[in-house]
């Protein structure tokens, strides 16, 4: 078995990516959750950058990771300065972190033309930042910057770079595609000739803008790298890092000879993922191999027929392995074994009959604009509708919303009154107001009013998105939109319900009824 070393870089190529800004407690939280992971190294940032950074590393001074390795990132000192006068060299002695990370110039084009140095100074450059680190008694790993393309334009200029830094002590090599641009052949072929070039440990660090990031990372590391860097989800500069999600299944579960994770761990995957979209406050991508929502959603008829009969005819690996699941979506592209797999997990028996009539309705409905893949719960009231098997907990008497504009500022009130029906056959009318940020929302808050003397468990249930959508069905004469909404519970089971109208307000009030009506028969099944 080989062992190969995770460098997570999240927090510092990750941050760069677009639209990625991580608190100074989003960070603590990422690199807890890696450490408690067994990832082996995890790069905190760049302690010369910003104060955030300088802080994190203070905070993890003080408390530090239990089983990974701290990097502190920063480049070789400037030029025409010595390394121990360099304030980048004590930003990073500072962070009291045990490894620190030096990227520098491999390509000789980068050294004249962005540089604007001799080689020779570059090469001081690397060899004596190298040194100075090693002198205070921290492990330094170099990052080759530009490695690649600087091989491939001047080998021998490159070379040297890379034997500098292993001359003045480093611990490996990352050689880096900066720009992503290169090929899978290409990495395997340079990364043995680097092996060649110097006795200590290669590792690689891949930039996805060719989209092969994960395939050159999984090149080199078979040509001799004994590290792989790259970020949780592909977050990075421009179109990302690898993703180490990635890499580490691949390698775990398609490969062998490699050890990377904890086997259990690499069944946590799939929740590692989700937890740093959510601490970041980013947007999932929902067809992340591996280990996002659609990974493992079977939408095409055929695939799911297949799927009933033999899990792996369309999946590549067990989905719990990277602790993911199975989903069947059900749309216009259903067969009856889409229904059947959906109406087996609610809980009815096979019924042809049924099957058909539900495959009719959501092929007429899905004609007049509503889509049931991101409405699961949509489509189970369906299910229970037509099955003569919904009793509703509630009818609309009337809704009543209004907004005005007052001094600049648009206030918004609704009116709801329901006919509630009590289990011992008693209705009950509820009429009541309430204010809201917008019609939905005060629409949202009079219908809780309304319920929630009756059913208090409401009061735990939140909407957590609202997505809206302009749709010119083929069946409707006027432009309807659709709503999905996704509503969350106490115990973290997250739905959605969908409610298409000309009317937006219509739409949105059907989303919301069809939310809480699931809601209730949920709890109702689970009492
Ligand atoms: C491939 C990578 O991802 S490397 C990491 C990139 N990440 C970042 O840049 C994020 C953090 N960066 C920062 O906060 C800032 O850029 C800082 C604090 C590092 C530097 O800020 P400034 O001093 O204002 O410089 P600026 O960012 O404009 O330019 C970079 C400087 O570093 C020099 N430089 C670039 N690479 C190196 C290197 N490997 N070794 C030494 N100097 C270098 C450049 O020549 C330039 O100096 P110059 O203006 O004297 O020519
Ligand atoms: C060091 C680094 O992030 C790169 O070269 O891409």
């Amino acid at each position: 078995m080989t062992k190969i070393q995770l460098y997570d870089t999240t927090l510092r190529d990750g941050a760069q990516g677009e639209g990625v800004n991580f608190s100074l407690e989003d960070k603590v939280l990422i690199a807890r959750r890696l450490d408690e992971m067994g990832f082996d190294f995890i790069e905190g940032g760049y302690p010369l950058s910003n104060p955030k950074d300088t802080e994190f590393f203070q905070r993890l001074a003080k408390e530090p990771l239990k089983r990974s390795r701290l990097c502190a990132f920063g480049m070789t000192r400037r030029r025409g300065v010595k390394a121990a006068d360099d304030p980048g060299m004590k930003a990073l002695a500072d962070s009291q972190a045990p490894v620190i990370t030096i990227v520098g110039k491999t390509s000789d084009f980068h050294v004249a033309e962005v540089l604007r140095v001799s080689e020779q100074e570059n090469l001081d450059m690397i060899a004596e930042t190298i040194a100075h680190f090693i002198g205070l008694d921290r492990q330094v790993i170099y990052d080759a910057e530009h490695f690649f393309d600087g091989w491939k334009r001047n080998p021998e200029y490159a070379a040297q770079t890379i034997k500098a830094a292993a001359d003045a002590g480093a611990m490996l090599i990352a050689m880096c595609d900066t720009n992503g641009g290169s090929l899978p052949e290409e990495v395997a072929r340079i990364t043995k000739e680097a092996a060649a070039a110097v006795s200590i440990p290669l590792g690689i660090h891949t930039h996805n803008d060719a989209e092969l990031a994960n395939a050159n990372s999984l090149a080199s590391i078979d040509a001799g790298a004994v590290q792989v860097q790259g970020t949780i989800n592909g977050l990075g500069e421009r179109c990302g890092n690898a993703d180490l999600i990635s890499v580490a299944a691949n390698l775990m579960l398609k490969k062998s000879g490699y050890e990377v994770l904890d086997p259990k761990q690499i069944e946590r995957l799939t929740e590692l993922s989700g937890f740093v979209y959510e601490v970041g406050n980013l947007l999932r991508r929902n067809n992340q191999p591996f280990v996002g929502p659609s990974a493992f959603a079977h939408k095409g008829g055929m695939h799911v027929h297949a799927v009933n009969r033999v899990a792996e005819s369309y999946e590549h690996i067990p989905p719990e392995s990277v602790g993911n699941r199975r989903r069947v979506l059900v749309s216009e592209l259903s067969g009856r074994s889409n229904i059947i797999a959906t109406t087996t997990k609610l809980g009815l028996a096979e019924d042809p009959a049924l099957m058909n009539a539900v495959l009719e309705e959501v092929v007429r409905r899905e004609n007049e604009g509503y889509q049931y893949e991101a409405a699961e719960a949509s489509f189970a009231l369906l299910v229970k509708r037509l099955a003569d098997q919904f009793t509703p907990h509630f009818e609309l008497v009337k809704y009543h919303v209004a907004t005005e504009s007052r001094g600049g500022a648009a206030l918004t009130e609704a009116t709801v009154k329901l006919l509630i029906h009590g289990a011992d056959g008693q209705d009950q009318v509820e009429h009541r107001v309430a204010e809201g940020d917008g019609p939905v929302n005060a629409l949202d808050g009079a219908l809780r009013k309304a319920l929630s003397g009756r059913f208090p468990q409401l009061r735990e249930m939140s909407l957590v998105d609202y997505k809206v959508r302009v749709i010119n069905s083929e069946a409707a004469t006027a432009a309807s939109v659709r709503v999905v909404i996704e509503s969350r519970d106490a115990d973290g089971e997250t739905w959605g319900t969908v409610g298409v109208h000309e009317n937006v307000i219509q739409a949105s009030w059907e989303a919301l009824v069809d939310s809480i009506e699931y809601k209730l028969c949920k709890d109702a099944a689970g009492s």
